[in-house]
């Protein structure tokens, strides 16, 4: 297919308090490669230091060519993102201040965007497309043609498959990625159970930016999590979700992974290795392999009731607190059945 380069003018010189709209107007098919876009970093004094104004403001350039519209044939498409066409071009829609501000604050902070590195986070930003659809509204049918992932910033939306519920999610969730992954028909039905506001973004840009990502974590991480007893309950859906939120971290013997009386934010499963509870400088418990800790800091808001110490070269995987409060579902009952401190006073 003939391709032609795209050119256009990125602007972010706005008033950070307008409305005025904030992207690449949409792109502008030449042949010629010169690119006219400035930042001004000034006019995201909203976002300061954070990824997101980094992103959005960045200098480094959007990738070449973007296009709204294109649409790659399915057939065309290698499930390595390394043998896509290198003419892609993301689509790059017009943004207001506004929709700035929410993505921000919300669909950004998804653990799907939080390690992409600025560029990509660039893209994908610009590359959403806000949908807002009503209560009752399919807003995928079972069977069709994947064309966008969504990410729901704000609703409820119910997944049905054969016309029975399956599950549902809210705010902060996505859906819509495994026909875009393994280019199949889609897997479910989805309707919204309340007005939702959605962000889409068109099957291209997920697959050359999230495909890769979402694919290696989603194998590297499920022989562990089948094996996790915790997690019985869930589907094999469930823990792909599951997967796409946990990152793994390393610490020598000897390190501290939580330290009693401080805040938590992540939840720990043991991938390899072992590890002390230790409260009030007693050792209460011994952890190894397909144990977690750091649940009651999530559950309860409070402070760490223990400190965990790795006893051996250990590697855990995380679950950051929104994933923990989303993607665990009838786990987080059976967490709080199993409350250390609970069983402590009881004995
Ligand atoms: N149990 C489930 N089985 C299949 N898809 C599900 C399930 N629960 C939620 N979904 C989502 O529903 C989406 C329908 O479109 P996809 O098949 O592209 O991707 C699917 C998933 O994101």
């Amino acid at each position: 297919m003939a391709e032609k380069s795209s050119k256009e003018s990125v602007s972010f010189s706005v008033d950070p308090f307008s409305n005025e709209r904030i992207s690449g107007h949409k792109s502008v098919a030449t042949n010629d490669a010169t690119d006219s876009r400035s930042s001004n970093t000034g006019a995201f004094g909203f976002f300061k230091g954070s990824a997101f104004a980094k992103a959005v403001a960045s200098n480094t350039e959007p990738p070449k060519n973007f296009n709204a519209n294109r649409r790659t044939s399915v057939s065309a498409e290698a499930m390595n993102p390394n043998n896509f066409k290198d003419d892609w071009k993301a689509p790059v829609h017009h943004l207001t201040h506004e929709q700035l501000q929410r993505l921000n604050d919300s669909v950004v902070k998804n653990f799907l965007f939080s390690q992409l590195d600025q560029e990509s986070l660039k893209t994908i930003i610009f590359a959403l497309e806000e949908k807002r659809v009503n209560k009752g509204d399919e807003v995928i049918k079972q069977g069709d043609q994947g064309d966008f992932f969504y990410v729901v910033e704000k609703g409820k939306v119910s997944y049905y498959v054969d016309g029975k519920k399956v599950n549902d999610s809210s705010n902060g969730s996505s859906f819509g990625e495994l026909a875009l992954m393994y280019n199949s028909p889609r897997a479910a039905t989805v309707v919204a159970e309340s007005d939702c506001i959605l962000w889409a973004l068109d099957r291209m840009t997920f697959r050359r930016i999230l495909l890769e990502r979402t694919s290696r974590k989603r194998s590297m991480y499920d022989r562990f999590l089948k094996e996790v007893p915790l997690l019985k309950s869930l589907s094999s859906y469930e823990r792909s979700k599951l997967a796409d939120a946990l990152n793994t971290e390393n610490y020598v013997e000897g390190k501290n992974i939580v330290t009693q009386g401080e805040g938590g934010e992540n939840f720990y499963f043991i991938e390899n290795g072992t590890a002390d509870v230790i409260k009030d400088g007693k050792v209460v418990q011994k952890l190894r392999k397909g144990d977690y800790f750091g649940e009651l800091a999530l559950l309860y808001d409070s402070p760490r009731q223990a400190t965990v110490k790795a006893t051996s070269s250990l590697k855990v995987v995380t679950l950051g607190k929104s994933g923990f409060q989303r993607l665990l579902g009838p786990a987080v009952e059976v967490l709080k059945l199993q409350d250390p401190t609970k069983k402590m006073k009881s004995n």
